[in-house]
């Protein structure tokens, strides 16, 4: 189905112009979570009441083999949090449809989720991807998707300090609402041009493979021509004898 995601009636942001073919959970954000419907938003009537869904409850049991293995019928609740802005909407645009839809940012209204069959090894995995309102008002009628989700993709902008400094809030968050054995994983999303990679000195995570990165990089920028030269290599030549070595070194 389409959804058009819709900005909050109050906020004066234009609606949000992502028509979204994957949305499943586009029911119609037409009750109040019991905090939306008090003081500070009083007209804000577009929270979608989690009592309206049909996946399982807290407590129900799942097993995750048949005969032993693991069953593909079952569905992964995942989700999708962190700050408004990170990028959660888009990540999951990117994923689905495999297409990044750039312009003017204005926030989710309510959550909804779509549905995607991963291929790991000769198993399918299908996941129920929620995409949250990452914004501090609907937190409450997030926090009740928490419960039976089976993990959790935290997103952070890595260009954007106060959702890293955010991540803590929601981790506490997280611990408080979500089951103990659920996945959480922390997501570092958009991007500053440079390669990145999260490195752990104490478990050693990641550390070879910087240097290894690093390394392979020095290569390709030696073997590789500029893409756009930023002088004219004639230039050069006529000037100075042409040194020997891929980087000029000798
Ligand atoms: N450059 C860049 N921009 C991004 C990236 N991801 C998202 N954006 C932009 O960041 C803004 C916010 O992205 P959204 O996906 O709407 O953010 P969100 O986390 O869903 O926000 P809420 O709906 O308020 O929770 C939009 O303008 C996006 O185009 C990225 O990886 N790189």
């Amino acid at each position: 189905m389409t959804l058009c995601l819709t900005s909050h009636p109050l906020s004066g942001e234009a609606a949000k112009e992502v028509t979204y073919e994957g949305w499943e959970g586009a029911r119609a954000l037409d009750r109040a979570s019991p905090d939306l419907s008090r003081a500070e938003h009083p007209r804000d009537q577009t929270a979608m009441e989690p009592e309206t869904r049909d996946e399982p409850e807290a407590g129900d049991e799942q097993s995750c083999t048949v005969y032993g293995l693991y069953d593909q019928d079952l569905t992964h609740k995942t989700i999708l949090v962190g700050d408004s802005g990170v990028g959660k909407t888009s990540l999951l645009v990117q994923f689905d449809q495999g297409k990044f839809i750039p312009g003017s940012f204005s926030a989710t209204v309510g959550i909804g989720f779509t549905n995607k069959v991963v291929t790991v090894g000769d198993v399918k995995v299908k996941l129920q991807i929620w995409d949250t309102a990452g914004q501090e008002r609907f937190r409450s009628v997030t926090h009740a998707y928490y419960r039976d989700a089976h993990a959790l993709l935290l997103l952070y902008d890595i260009t954007n300090k106060s959702s890293f400094d955010n991540i803590r809030a929601w981790l506490t968050e997280i611990h408080e609402y979500a089951q103990s054995d659920a996945v959480i994983m922390l997501l570092g999303n958009k991007e500053y041009g440079v390669i990145f990679m999260e490195t752990s000195a104490k478990t050693g995570v990641n550390v070879d493979l910087a240097f290894m990165t690093a390394a392979k990089e020095l290569i390709g920028r030696c073997l590789e021509l500029p893409k756009e030269p930023k002088f004219q290599i004639n230039d050069i030549v006529e000037q100075k004898p042409q040194k020997s070595g891929c980087c000029g070194f000798t």
